[in-house]
């Protein structure tokens, strides 16, 4: 299924952005797709909203605001090793997340003249839990600890309605909120749920339905990732977390039969995952090979998981060695890069451009999709270069407080009257130089 590019040869100078998997629908190319979207949320309100969940999830939420009553209900039915397992998330989450809430300085420069860093929250969040292809409970998890972790006060969340659920979101979903204390649901998805929480939505008869947030985020498929790109600015968002993707820098000693295992798994969420292995063992890709036509088909989303594995955002690198794997993996910049090598401590911390990395094989994606304590909203299409996954400080903005008295003034108005008479802004001097006693 999946195709392999021999690297062994390539001159040095290759570039190696250029040859590293990449899907062809990507989030600039679907931006023209979701802006019509957007602009019928914006003019028709909740109505539109219900409408387009009507075309796109095939059923029409009873109320776009999920009643508390059906958030308690799925709480109260729950499964109880679900339960259990979602406390257990929740738990390690908090852990780190908390960890994560760095603490303000004040720097004294001179006598009189403080400049202070303080941390504030963003008043109110929108967060986006996926809910089309599968659903993701897990993503109210990570999308609701590290934004209460930062003291965020106004949380809404947003998740497809289900047609196997009357139109509410998913009853796992709903109960994920009521265990982290969140009340403020939606039953929308995609674009439209995008575009309501940073426009804000009434009902026909003038009720705010959805008060608008100040930031959007959560992961998605593309049409999600592209109603944050279209609509940054009037809100903030946090990393483009579209498509799931899985590299593995593998060498002959890891086992075939994992490595396979936990390509696969990332391929089941979306006909665009992307599933990347990059090796110098060409027994290992023998292998791996063998592992993957043996595993996929055994799996209930086997075809989509054929579809993704044999698109062109998949495939094996085959590579010289270690230095040129992780060449490789930094010019890929995987949402997730798992390290199976001899050494993988080494390996991994040569390694700078990943959404998250997995060390060693016994630390598998699935693990930090759910329970390891870690975020997995990641970044995606090798926004990892710029980018880092959903975290504490995401949901925090970082304001200075400056205060000088007249003593910390005195010892700068000379300098700042050279500076701005420098820049041709001679009123900015004056404001200095009027202080002067
Ligand atoms: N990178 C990360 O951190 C991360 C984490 C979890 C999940 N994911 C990804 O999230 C995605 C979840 O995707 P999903 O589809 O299951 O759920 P989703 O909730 O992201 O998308 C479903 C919505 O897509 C919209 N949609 C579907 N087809 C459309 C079309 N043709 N035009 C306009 N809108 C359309 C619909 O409005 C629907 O409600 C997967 O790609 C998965 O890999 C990524
Ligand atoms: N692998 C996804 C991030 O790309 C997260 C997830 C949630 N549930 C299962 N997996
Ligand atoms: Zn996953």
């Amino acid at each position: 299924m999946l195709s392999v590019t021999d690297l062994r040869d390539a001159a040095a100078d290759t570039a190696l952005d250029a040859v590293v998997p990449r899907a062809e629908v990507d989030v600039s190319s679907t931006v023209s797709a979701v802006l019509p979207i957007i602009e019928q949320v914006r003019t028709g309100g909740a109505s539109a909203v219900l409408e387009l969940g009507e075309r796109f999830d095939g059923v029409r939420a009873p109320a776009l605001r999920v009643p508390a009553e059906a958030i308690e209900q799925a709480l109260q039915t729950l499964a109880p090793e679900v339960r259990a397992a979602l406390e257990e998330s929740i738990r390690r989450a908090r852990k780190v997340h908390a960890a994560q809430v760095p603490s303000g300085t004040e720097v004294e420069l001179a006598d009189g003249a403080i400049v202070e860093n303080r941390w504030v929250p963003v008043d109110r969040v929108g967060l986006y839990v996926p809910g089309g292809r599968a659903v993701y409970p897990s993503s109210v998890v990570m999308n609701v600890v590290p934004a209460q972790a930062a003291g965020v006060q106004g949380l809404a969340v947003a998740s497809p309605p289900q047609r196997e659920h009357g139109g509410l979101p998913h009853p796992t979903v709903l109960a994920a909120c009521a265990l982290l204390g969140v009340d403020e649901v939606y039953a929308a998805g995609g674009a439209q749920a995008v575009a309501m929480l940073a426009l804000g939505v009434k009902d026909d008869d003038g009720t705010q339905v959805c008060a608008p947030v100040a930031m959007v985020t959560g992961p998605g498929n593309v049409y999600v990732a592209a109603a944050k790109r279209a609509l940054l600015g009037r809100i903030g968002v946090d990393a483009e977390a579209g498509p799931s993707e899985i590299a593995v820098i593998a060498d002959g000693t890891a086992q075939a039969a994992w490595v396979a295992a936990d390509l696969i798994s990332q391929s089941e969420h979306d006909p665009l995952a992307a599933s990347v292995l990059i090796t110098d063992s060409e027994e290992l890709v023998r292998d791996v090979l063998a592992e993957v036509e043996r595993q996929a088909p055994r799996l209930p989303l086997a075809e989509q998981i054929r579809t993704a594995l044999t698109g062109p955002q998949s495939g094996v690198l085959l590579v010289r060695d270690m230095d040129h794997a992780v060449q490789v993996a930094d010019a890929y910049a995987a949402e997730h890069l798992e390290v199976h090598t001899r050494n993988p401590e080494q390996v991994a911390r040569r390694v700078t451009h990943a959404g998250a990395i997995f060390v060693g094989p016994h630390t598998p994606v699935p693990l930090g999709d759910y329970s390891a304590g870690s975020n997995h909203v990641l970044p995606t299409s090798g926004t990892a270069r710029f980018s880092s996954g959903l975290n504490t400080v995401t949901f925090l903005r970082l304001q200075q407080l400056i205060r000088y008295d007249a003593q910390g003034l005195e010892e700068l108005i000379d300098g700042v009257s050279a500076l701005a008479h420098d820049e041709g802004l001679e009123g900015h001097g004056a404001a200095m130089r009027i202080r002067r006693s």
